[in-house]
């Protein structure tokens, strides 16, 4: 009875996708998960409570609407924390609901406790009703991330917390730390700030978010700004005090020392092998808990798999989902199921929003690929005076002498929307040309590809 086709361990994103695709192929599958709820990092702490904190904060402070009725326009005076976690909860509920009724459904058996392994083809399940092992030919490391701590750092879930302790703070502090420039300090920092908290960002490499098109980092830069963030790029935090007044300290490598009433500490994760006794599998972790796969997602061991945020970038929840589609298809001998890494998008929730595809004028320069862009301004499109955002932009960056396109960076509302209808075009290897000759609904913010299109195609005609 213990016997299965595939055990996957780790009920996020990857895992659930992996299961539910394995058990459509005729398989028994178990999945294995330690927290009371599934759903992972992506239901609980991570994407899903994070972007509806977002859109509770774009709705209560009126965020939205400020550009049109005024910079004090405000939907609630005095926002708490409570008003945002009511909205947190519910949809988390709501998703997790979801998600059992979708395993039950599709005959996933869900075994609640920590998997250890015990050998290669053996997995021990501990609970506080006891421990069980279970024997599969195939099994799946889906166990994700949690935040990185430091010995310096003294996270105490009050006033000093990481990325998973948001809805602990007891109030919205007046003044925030956030040490790390990444996409959970950046998309965390436009939170607060939105919310009139003075936020410092305090990030060490020079330039925030630099995996993204730096036009748009610095129009994003000019907003974080614009709601009076404080950026410190190229200092390092070393060390976090708390003080006997209840503040909190962040001691820079640099010896300035910055004072706020409360700190998140978001440097980026950690894998969570720490339970799992991989060496019992014969497998090993990284120094930050990533483990080593191949292109189909095997690890070291044939028969064993790893996906998701525990194998490292780009740690999203969607292509997360993606991993544990295509591992599921190699583990049973299936080739004809495919994927394109080079058409993955990001969205990444700032306020406003960015979203891209392709590649980003810095690596075409790098890669000495001869490119023109175009560039449509909200402003300029009817449905951007509408919406009330006038500084979002669409730019398109394709190849000058075949018009394919290259990569789509959007900045502004909607943007991890409308992104898509730019990978559709890359996917099927369209040109700008395609924009120009396609109607759109008016009035819509898809618009700004046909405006960007006609943008660049001038400038190209310049030069004949
Ligand atoms: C604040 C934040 C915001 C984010 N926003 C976005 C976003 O907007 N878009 C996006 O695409 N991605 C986003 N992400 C990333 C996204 O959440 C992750 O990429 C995704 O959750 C990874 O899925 P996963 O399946 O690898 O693992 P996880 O979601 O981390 O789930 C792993 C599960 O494994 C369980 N587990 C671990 N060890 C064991 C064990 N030994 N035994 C049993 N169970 C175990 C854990 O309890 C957990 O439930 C965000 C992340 C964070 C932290
Ligand atoms: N919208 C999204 O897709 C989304 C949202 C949130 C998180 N995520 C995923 O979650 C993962 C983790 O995000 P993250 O932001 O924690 O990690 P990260 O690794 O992306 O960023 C951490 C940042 O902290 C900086 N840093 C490290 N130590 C520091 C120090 N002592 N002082 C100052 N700065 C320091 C690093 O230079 C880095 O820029 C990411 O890989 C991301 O893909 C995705």
């Amino acid at each position: 009875m213990n016997e299965y086709d595939l055990l996957v361990i780790g009920s996020g994103p990857s895992g659930q996708r992996a299961a539910v695709a394995a058990v459509k192929r005729g398989k028994r599958v178990a999945l294995i998960e330690m927290r009371d709820v599934v759903g992972g990092v992506c239901i609980n702490t991570g994407t899903i409570p994070s972007k509806t904190m977002r859109e509770a904060v774009l709705h209560l402070s009126g965020y939205n609407y400020r550009s049109v009725y005024g910079m004090n326009y405000r939907v609630k005076e005095k926002i708490t924390m409570a008003d945002l976690a009511f909205r947190v909860q519910h949809v988390i509920k709501t998703e997790v609901d979801v998600t059992e009724a979708q395993l039950s459904r599709n005959g996933v058996e869900v075994l609640t406790g920590i998997a250890s392994f015990e050998d290669p083809t053996h997995v021990r399940v501990t609970s506080s009703r006891g421990a069980s092992v279970y024997a599969a030919e195939n099994i799946l490391i889906a166990v994700g991330t949690k935040p990185a701590a430091s010995a310096k750092v003294p996270i105490n879930g009050r006033t000093i917390i990481d990325s998973d302790q948001i809805l602990d703070l007891p109030e919205l502090p007046k003044t925030l730390i956030v040490v790390g420039g990444g996409v959970i300090g950046v998309e965390y920092t436009c939170m607060f700030s939105a919310l009139g908290v003075r936020v410092t960002l305090i990030e060490k490499r020079p330039k925030l978010l630099e995996f993204a098109d730096q036009e748009i980092v610095e129009a994003l830069s000019y907003h974080l700004r614009d709601t009076r963030v404080t950026m410190r790029t190229g200092e390092e935090v070393e060390s976090v005090e708390e003080m006997p007044d209840g503040s909190v300290v962040a001691n820079l490598e640099s010896k300035k020392r910055i004072s706020g009433n409360a700190l998140l500490y978001a440097v980026g994760r950690q894998g969570n092998v720490s339970e799992l006794n991989l060496p019992a599998a014969g497998i090993e972790a990284d120094s930050r808990g990533r483990i080593p796969v191949d292109k189909d997602f095997r690890t070291k061991q044939a028969h064993i798999y790893a996906v998701g945020d525990v194998i490292g970038f780009p740690s999203l929840a969607s292509v997360s989902m993606e991993q544990g589609r295509i591992a599921v298809a190699r583990m049973f001998n299936d080739e004809s199921v495919h994927t394109n890494p080079s058409v993955y998008p990001y969205g990444i929730y700032t306020i406003p929003e960015i979203s891209f595809i392709g590649k980003t004028e810095e690596q075409l320069t790098d890669e000495d690929v001869p490119y023109e862009v175009g560039v449509a301004y909200y402003r300029e499109i009817a449905r951007g005076q509408i919406r009330g955002d006038t500084t979002g932009r669409l730019k398109l960056i394709f190849h000058r002498q075949n018009k394919q396109l290259l990569g789509v960076h959007i900045i502004g509302e909607g943007a991890a929307e409308l992104v898509h209808i730019g990978q559709a075009v890359m996917t099927l290897g369209g040109t700008v040309d395609y924009f120009i000759e396609t109607v759109f609904n008016y009035p819509t913010l898809a618009e700004c590809y046909k405006a960007a299109a006609f943008n660049g195609i001038n400038r190209l005609s310049r030069f004949e």
